[in-house]
């Protein structure tokens, strides 16, 4: 463990008590305990209550309705009080419930559930590139189409030497030559390019740097098989063949492959259109931070981010604490996915909450067991009129940039993955270099660098230094982030490990 974790506020909490470190961090987040009360928090439903020791509220959870699914409630999801109203002042109706406090692998699990496929779309090829086929790409034609030259040289006729055509001037059959060339009779060669149609009667192809010739007579000492330097007709496929399945991810190549298989468009499912939304009025957008402002750190990073994971991003607004500017941009949106920064916690200007009460949002998830950014949150947003399906969705992220970051890979990256039917992410894995402390009862994300020092095929993962949830400076050198469960790991212990999406590795 570095040095520099002791910045680190879950490292903090590690080290006290956990209570006294819940003090710390006003860890009243979502949890049955409130800050006003000064009890130590209790998780509404904990791991322990999985097991049927808990909290007996949520054996009679309810299930969430979301979309046209519905989905089992989870053991975690308990009804709300009219406690937890009073302090969250949200609007309240018996029939909602929503998930506090969530264990970090269910958060997970269920925002990747809380949502359906978008519909799929006929894209032009230049605008389908990331997309997930959502239909299997079939061939339109034989590939090639017609038989091919595969070297430049002459097409022959038989064994030779070969007669020239009589026009030494002739460039011979081309690659795109529209007119069909004419046949070919035994003893005779015409010079061909690569590419170009072979001409009915040829035997094979012979490469130029294979032959001799006076200008009328050509020969060899590499007397071509039948067949050579020729390429079929349907070699590579026949119109109908099966190139791609549904659920491929439109890559370079899969749109060379498509060109190449007669396609104009492809059927993808749609990515979703995703709108940032960065709160608050301490941040400014140029220059250097002064008079008690800082920096936007997340409005630059979360459209790129977000594009990696699979959405596009249609604007970044900075909405400063702007109750009414808040409530007109989530009530008007057309967006499939809203993403805000900030404000997910109660203080005076964190008009987030009551906005989504305002207009009628669903909370699905508040607050999410994982250190940093445990006050995330997910909500559903009513439908939109004249629209069909569900409304769109909203991810909150906490201000703290490494806690936003958490965030996004939590509740955002498996929502967009669904969204946009993208294949479930392959877990990964790494071996830990060091020691690291964990958290008590949550899970802790730690930016960790894959050491490439040992010629080993197993991967290893080194902490970095600069992970509290203010700092970007450990992150921005990451290759993934490490999940260290509650408690903590040994160094030499395998842990699974989230990629960042523009490593590839
Ligand atoms: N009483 C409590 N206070 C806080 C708790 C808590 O449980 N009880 N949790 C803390 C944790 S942990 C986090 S994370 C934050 C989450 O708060 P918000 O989501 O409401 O975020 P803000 O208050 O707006 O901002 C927090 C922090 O982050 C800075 N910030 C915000 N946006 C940006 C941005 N775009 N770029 C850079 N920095 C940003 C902001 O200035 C604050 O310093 O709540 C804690 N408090
Ligand atoms: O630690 Mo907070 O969880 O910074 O997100």
């Amino acid at each position: 463990m570095s040095g520099a974790d002791e910045l680190d506020e879950a490292v903090a909490l590690a080290n006290g008590s956990a209570a006294a470190a819940m003090r710390r961090t006003g860890g009243g987040h979502g949890a049955s305990g409130t800050p006003e009360s000064g009890e130590p928090p209790r998780p509404r439903a904990s791991a322990a209550g999985r097991e049927g020791t808990g909290d007996g509220a949520h054996r009679d959870a309810p299930s969430v309705q979301h979309g046209d699914d519905e989905l089992a409630a989870p053991d975690w999801l308990s009804p709300r009080t009219s406690r937890d109203a009073g302090h969250r002042g949200a609007r309240e109706e018996p029939s909602q419930s929503h998930a506090h406090d969530v264990p970090w692998p269910d958060a997970r699990d269920f925002a990747a559930r809380a949502a359906g496929r978008l519909p799929s779309r006929a894209l032009p090829l230049d605008e389908a590139l990331n997309h997930t086929l959502d239909a299997p790409l079939d061939a339109l034609t034989d590939l090639p189409s017609f038989d091919t030259s595969a070297m430049d040289g002459w097409a022959v006729s038989g064994p030779g030497p070969w007669t020239l055509p009589e026009d030494p001037a002739s460039a011979g059959v081309l690659a795109g030559a529209t007119s069909e060339p004419g046949p070919l009779p035994d003893g005779r060669a015409v010079p061909i390019a690569t590419g170009a149609r072979i001409p009915p009667g040829a035997s094979a192809v012979l490469r130029y740097e294979y032959g001799e010739t006076d200008g009328t007579r050509l020969r060899t000492a590499h007397r071509p098989q039948p067949g050579t330097d020729i390429r079929p007709r349907g070699q590579e496929c026949r119109s109908g063949d099966r190139l791609l399945p549904a659920g491929t991810q439109v890559t370079p190549p899969v749109l060379g492959l498509a060109a190449a298989a007669g396609y104009d468009r492809l059927t993808v499912a749609a990515r979703p259109r995703a709108e940032v939304l960065v709160l608050g009025d301490e941040l400014l957008h140029r220059g250097v931070p002064r008079d008690g402002r800082i920096r936007d750190a997340l409005g630059p990073a979360l459209a790129p981010w977000l594009s990696e994971l699979g959405a596009d991003v249609i604007v970044t607004r900075r909405l400063g604490d702007d109750a009414e500017a808040l409530h007109e941009a989530v009530a008007t949106t057309t967006a499939d996915l809203l993403v805000t920064t900030g404000g997910t916690a109660r203080g005076p200007v964190d008009h987030l909450r009551p906005t989504l009460a305002r207009v009628g949002a669903r909370l699905l998830i508040e607050g999410v067991r994982v250190r940093p950014g445990h006050p995330m949150l997910l909500a559903r947003l009513p439908r939109r009129h004249g629209a069909e399906g569900g409304g769109p969705h909203l991810v909150g992220l906490p201000g703290n940039p490494l806690a936003a970051l958490s965030g996004l890979v939590t509740l955002a990256a498996p929502l967009i993955r669904t969204l946009a039917g993208l294949p479930t992410a392959r877990g990964a894995f790494a071996l830990l270099t060091d020691d690291v402390q964990g958290h008590p009862r949550d899970t802790r994300l730690v930016p960790v660098a894959f050491s490439t020092a040992e010629a080993d095929t197993r991967s290893r993962a080194r902490t970095l230094r600069y992970n509290g949830p203010a700092m970007l400076r450990g992150v921005a050198t990451a290759t993934a982030l490490a999940v260290v469960p509650p408690g903590g790991v040994r160094a030499g212990t395998d842990v699974q490990v989230l990629p960042l999406p523009w490593f590839a590795w």
